[in-house]
Order: C-alpha cells, then structure tokens, then sequence
C-alpha cells in the first residue's frame, strides 16, 4: 500500500545531503532535477512557445535547467526572473542558460508556462504584486507546468501563504512533499507527476496506493471470514448503509443490533432489534464476533452513551464513528482502547484531539500516537495514521464523495476489512482506497447507497 513516501522539506535537504556525502555533485543533481522536469515538459508541450519564471533559490535554478534543454530542443523559450540567483547552483544553471532575462513582472504570456519561482525553501507568502502577476500568466497558458511544488504553496503543509494560480500539472522532483497531497494545495494542480531525481528517499508516510486483496481460501466458511456487528440505535439508515458496506467488503457475516421499527434492510445482514441497552452486551457476547462497529445513527442521548458503553466493554476489536466519537469527545481521547479505528472528520478530530498543531499528517499522527488507535482522518485529503508512526494521505478522491452517508459506508468498509485482516492500519487503508475507488466507479451525483452496489466491482479490481 505504499505509493511512494512523502517528505517534508527538512527530510528533502537530508536526503539531498546524504547524497552530497556519498559523492553526488551539488550542480550535477540540479541537472539532473532540471533534466527529468525538462523531459514531462516536453512531452506535455512538444516545439510550443514556452515562458519559464525563475526565483533566486534552487528551484529557480532548475528552471534554468529547464530553459536551456528545451530550447536546445528547438523549443521557443523565453526565461523571466525574480530577482538574481541566490545559490551557487543556480547561478551556474542561469549562466549555462546565458541567454536574455526578462523581468517577470513585465513578460508577455505565453503558449507554456513554468513556474520554478520557488519550492521547498518558500518561507513566507509571494508579494501581492508578484503572486497577481504569476496568476495571470498561468491562466493565460495553454499548459501550464509548477515545478517541485506551485510557488506560494507551504510545502509541509499544504496551507497556501499567498495567491496560488491552477497548474495543469505539478513536478514533484524526487519525493512527493506534504503539499502535493493535502489540501488547499492539492487542489491546485490538476495533475502530479513524480519525477525520479536519483537520490535515496524513505519515510514512513506515503502516498495510499491501490491494495492487493485476496480471494477466500477454498475452505473458508462465514465465521472465518470475518464476522463485524454494527451496533446502531434509533436511527436506521446509518447503521444499515454501514452494515450492507460490511457486508460487501469481503467480511463473511454481519450482524446489525439498532431500534429501528418495522426492521428494514437486506436480508443477508442479520438485524436484531435491542431495545434495552443492556441487552448490546449481551449480544455482544459472542467469541466469534471479530469487530464491533458503533457510531452510524447512534444517538448522542443517555441511550447512545449506554450503547457505546457496552460496545467498548464487549472486548471485540473496535471501529468507532460519528456520534461514538461525539460522545467520546466529551470524555477525552483517553476512554478511546487501544487498537480501534476511529474515522473522524474535521470537526469530530477537533472535539476529541483539541487544535493540534502541524500539518493534517502531523495531526492525524499525534492523534493517534495519543489515543493508540489508527486514525482515518476524513476529508477530501484523508490522512490515515497508526500510532508507530506510519501514514498514509489518499488523494484524488471524487469531490461528489462529499454527500450525506458516505461516512457511514467508509465506517463499515473498515469494520469489515478489519474483520478480514485483524490489522487496523492495513484495513484501514483497504476501506479508504475501497471507498475511493467506489465512489470513481458511480461517478457523478451519486448518493451513498450507490455506493455499496459498485463495491464487489471495486474489490474484483484488487484480486
Ligand atoms: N532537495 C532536493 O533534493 C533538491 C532540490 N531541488 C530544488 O531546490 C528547491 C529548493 O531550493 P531552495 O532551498 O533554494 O528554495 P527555493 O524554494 O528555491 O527558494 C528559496 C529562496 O527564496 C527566498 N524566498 C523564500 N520565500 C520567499 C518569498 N516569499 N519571496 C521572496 N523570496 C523568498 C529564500 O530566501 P529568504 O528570503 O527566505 O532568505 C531563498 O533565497 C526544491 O524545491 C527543488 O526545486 C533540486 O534542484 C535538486 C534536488
Ligand atoms: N471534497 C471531498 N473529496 C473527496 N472526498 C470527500 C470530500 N468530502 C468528503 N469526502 C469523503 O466523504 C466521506 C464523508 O464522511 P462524513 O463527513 O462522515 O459524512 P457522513 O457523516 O454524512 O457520512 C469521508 O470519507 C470523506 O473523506
Ligand atoms: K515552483
């Protein structure tokens, strides 16, 4: 499940530095950076008339890279700077150019546009003026090119500190950073190339790529498939979206405890109406229940609280959702047991971990770490994190996934993983991919129940 690692722009420089100190020329790796960028450009823009801006640090310098190998390419390109070279590398890049310089504030459009203004060593916001004119002259590009990271992008976090204008395409040289993945920044490029630099790089957080899952063994019966109960309480569609979810990710059974009346659903989920909730516990108690999925239509009353008591208390492996993690909230991150999954979104992370500080990725990690748990960070960019330190960022995910019951399904998709694997993080990435990947497949305007019909084709993609 590992996409390719994520660094942050200290663990950048370290990387280039081991480099440095195992005999890699400081200006040949600047070539070499500039030379994969070139090779992406060229095949986007071919001979087009090109536009590369150039900042006073090293990305600057790539883009000089750039400049001079596409136009000994044959391609019409003109080079507009922000200011003189500030690096020693870049000023050999610039000097290797050794063509005219225009002032970026002044230079005409053109058919292509690369942005080398500044990367991994942005410290603070464009100037008003400067990001303006950047604005203009990427959305007057037919293909526009952000090299390393687009300028004004934090690249550690992916907050953006001034005017950021929309890419056709970002470069990432060498690693994905944090920005290429989170959002606002994310957003900002329709398109992520990784370009291979030839330096050594390794994190433990990385990009969630597609799973490879498995078929049942040839002996496999129900219970040894996994079985997941989902207590519910009053509200019924919750508990069921997440339930049938179970039960179309690969999970042998599932059980449903709620109130709802009449009982409703597919006939394949076993639903048991429980009034009382004492009467949780005892259901519960069943050895061969692998995983206990609580939160979806919950309630936050006294009878919710008395329900995600007893689910907490029945001993099984815990998913722990929506209002669960309201009540929890109230409690403190403390009450949550070690190994669960918790699913939050924004505003369920802020009432049980507070305003954490760092990067989405620093948070989700610090949560988790905290509580034990694995942590499914939702939003357009989830950060899925376990509390040994590693993560993984999902991105690209389908914006219509933001309707109401999708994270019902998300929370069932994890119990029912987890009831497959009994490993919280690798089923939680499974469900997150799954989810995503479900969403793809039902396309536009879709509700949350369609969802769960697309899901065997989601998985079949994974055999
Ligand atoms: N690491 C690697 O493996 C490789 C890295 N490579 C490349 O290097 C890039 C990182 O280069 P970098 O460290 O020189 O930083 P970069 O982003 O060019 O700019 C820093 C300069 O801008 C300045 N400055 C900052 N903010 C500013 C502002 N708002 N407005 C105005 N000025 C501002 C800042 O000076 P300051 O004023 O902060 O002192 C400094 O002078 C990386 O993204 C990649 O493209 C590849 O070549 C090879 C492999
Ligand atoms: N803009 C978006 N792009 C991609 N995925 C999104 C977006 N907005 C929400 N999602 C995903 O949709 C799900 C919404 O879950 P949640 O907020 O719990 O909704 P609900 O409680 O209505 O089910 C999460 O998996 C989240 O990651
Ligand atoms: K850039």
């Amino acid at each position: 499940m590992n996409g390719g690692p994520i660094l942050t722009a200290a663990e950048m420089r370290a990387a280039e530095q081991a480099a440095f100190d195992a005999g890699v020329d400081d200006y040949a790796l600047m070539e070499t950076a500039g030379a994969a960028a070139a090779e992406i450009i060229w095949r986007a823009g071919h001979k087009r008339d090109a536009l590369i801006l150039c900042g006073p640090g090293n990305n600057g310098g790539d883009g000089y890279v750039i400049a001079r190998i596409l136009r000994d390419r044959g391609v019409p390109v003109r080079v507009a700077a922000l200011g003189a070279s500030r690096t020693l590398s870049g000023q050999r890049a610039r000097a290797a150019w050794g063509g005219p310089i225009e002032d970026m504030m002044r230079a005409a459009p053109a058919t292509q546009l690369v942005d080398a203004l500044f990367g991994t060593g942005l410290t603070r916001g464009l100037d008003d003026a400067v990001a303006a004119r950047l604005c203009v002259l990427a959305g007057a590009a037919a293909i526009s090119h952000a090299v390393d990271v687009p300028s004004g992008v934090d690249s550690d976090s992916g907050a953006m500190l001034s005017a950021v204008p929309r890419f056709g395409t970002c470069i990432a040289l060498g690693a994905y950073k944090p920005a290429h993945l989170l959002q606002p920044a994310a957003g900002r490029s329709g398109r992520l190339v990784l370009a291979d630099i030839g330096i050594a790089v390794s994190s433990a957080v990385h990009r969630l790529c597609a799973p490879i899952l498995s078929t049942p063994a040839a002996d496999a019966h129900k219970y040894t498939r996994g079985l997941v109960a989902v207590v519910g309480g009053a509200m019924p569609g919750a508990s069921l979206l997440a339930s049938i979810a179970a039960a179309h990710s690969g999970a042998g059974s599932v059980r449903r405890f709620a109130i709802d009346r009449p009982i409703v659903g597919p006939h394949a989920v076993v639903n048991r109406r429980i009034e009382a909730p004492e009467g949780i516990g005892e259901a519960l108690a069943d050895e061969r229940i692998d995983v206990v999925l609580v939160g979806p239509g919950l309630g936050r009353d006294a009878d919710g609280r008395a329900r995600l008591a007893a689910a907490m208390d029945a001993g099984h492996a815990l998913v722990l959702d929506a209002d669960a993690l309201t009540l929890l909230g109230e409690e403190g991150a403390r009450a949550i047991p070690a190994g669960a999954i918790l699913t939050p979104h924004e505003g369920e992370f802020q009432r049980l971990f507070g305003d954490l500080p760092g990067s989405k990725i620093d948070r989700a990690l610090a949560a988790a770490r905290r509580s034990g748990a694995v942590m499914v960070y939702k939003g357009a960019d989830s950060v899925i994190a376990a509390p040994d330190g590693r993560a993984a960022v999902a991105s690209g995910a389908s914006p219509w996934l933001s309707t109401a019951g999708t994270g019902d399904v998300l929370a069932g998709l994890c119990a029912g993983r987890l009831a497959v694997t009994g490993d919280p993080f690798r089923a939680a990435c499974e469900a997150v991919w799954l989810h995503g990947e479900a969403a793809r497949r039902a396309g536009p305007a879709f509700v949350a129940d369609d969802l769960l019909g697309v899901l065997p084709a989601a998985i079949a993609a994974r055999l």
